[in-house]
């Protein structure tokens, strides 16, 4: 990934309906506490509309928006990137479709539980790697096995020494207590979900998550 890495970028947010809270209304809270790395993820009911929604949202502060699972939704609405897990579109054949599309600077992330995984993704060309999960979460069924924080001394240590310089953002269950120790197993950044959403002011968990990658590095 051809990208300056800041505060900014290094923390990725994943929305999460809630009965409380709307997409549109996580993003919002995130933008104005400093995030400019957005993923979209509605696993029961993807929308092209609040793509575009978020899309717009993102574009003043001039943040990055992930889809979640879907290139072509990813394409039509305007976003930056889309992230592809095991039983998502293979990363070559989303390469090619965002090279028809003649986007030029569209990211295209995919996920890891192992070592294996982040070479294979890394042939197929993937510009980032997520890399979980660090522990048990609701946010998501069917977890991978959890890797812990010895699973990404050990997997970064293997990345360095086959030469593999993908970024990769941990995932899974993280809080801000998490993250001095995982930063300084040479990862570049944090995805988080339930952390943020569940705090009781998201603007400042977001700025305090943001501050604690910083000084972590
Ligand atoms: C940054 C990041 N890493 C991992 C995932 C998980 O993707 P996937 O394995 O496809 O699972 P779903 O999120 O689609 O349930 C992610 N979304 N983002
Ligand atoms: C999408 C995903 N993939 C692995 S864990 C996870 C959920 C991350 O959310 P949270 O930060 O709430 O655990
Ligand atoms: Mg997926």
């Amino acid at each position: 990934m051809n990208t300056t890495y800041e505060g900014s970028n290094r923390l990725m947010f994943i929305t999460n309906r809630t009965d409380q809270y709307t997409e549109q209304q996580e993003t919002q809270w995130v933008l104005e506490g400093g995030c400019r790395w957005i993923q979209l993820r509605m696993k029961d009911n993807p929308s092209l509309e609040t793509a575009r929604e978020l899309v717009k949202l993102c574009a003043p502060y001039q943040a990055r928006l992930c889809i979640d699972d879907d290139v072509q939704m990813a394409l039509e609405s305007g976003a930056t990137a889309v992230h592809l897990g095991k039983n998502d579109m293979p990363v070559d054949q989303a390469c090619e479709l965002v090279h028809q599309s003649g986007k030029t600077d569209f990211l295209i992330g995919a996920t890891a539980n192992t070592f294996e995984d982040i070479c294979h993704a890394a042939r197929l060309g993937a510009s980032y790697i997520g890399l979980g999960p660090f522990r048990f979460t609701q946010t998501k069924k069917k977890l991978s096995p959890i890797l812990g924080l010895d699973g990404y001394k050990r997997i970064l240590e293997q990345c360095r020494e086959a030469g593999i310089t993908l970024p990769v953002y941990a995932i899974g269950g993280i809080e801000i207590e998490d993250i001095p120790a995982l930063m300084k197993t040479g990862i570049t950044g944090i995805a988080i979900s339930g952390t943020i959403i569940r705090a009781k002011d998201p603007v400042q968990e977001t700025r305090n998550l943001i501050e604690t990658i910083l000084s972590s590095l």
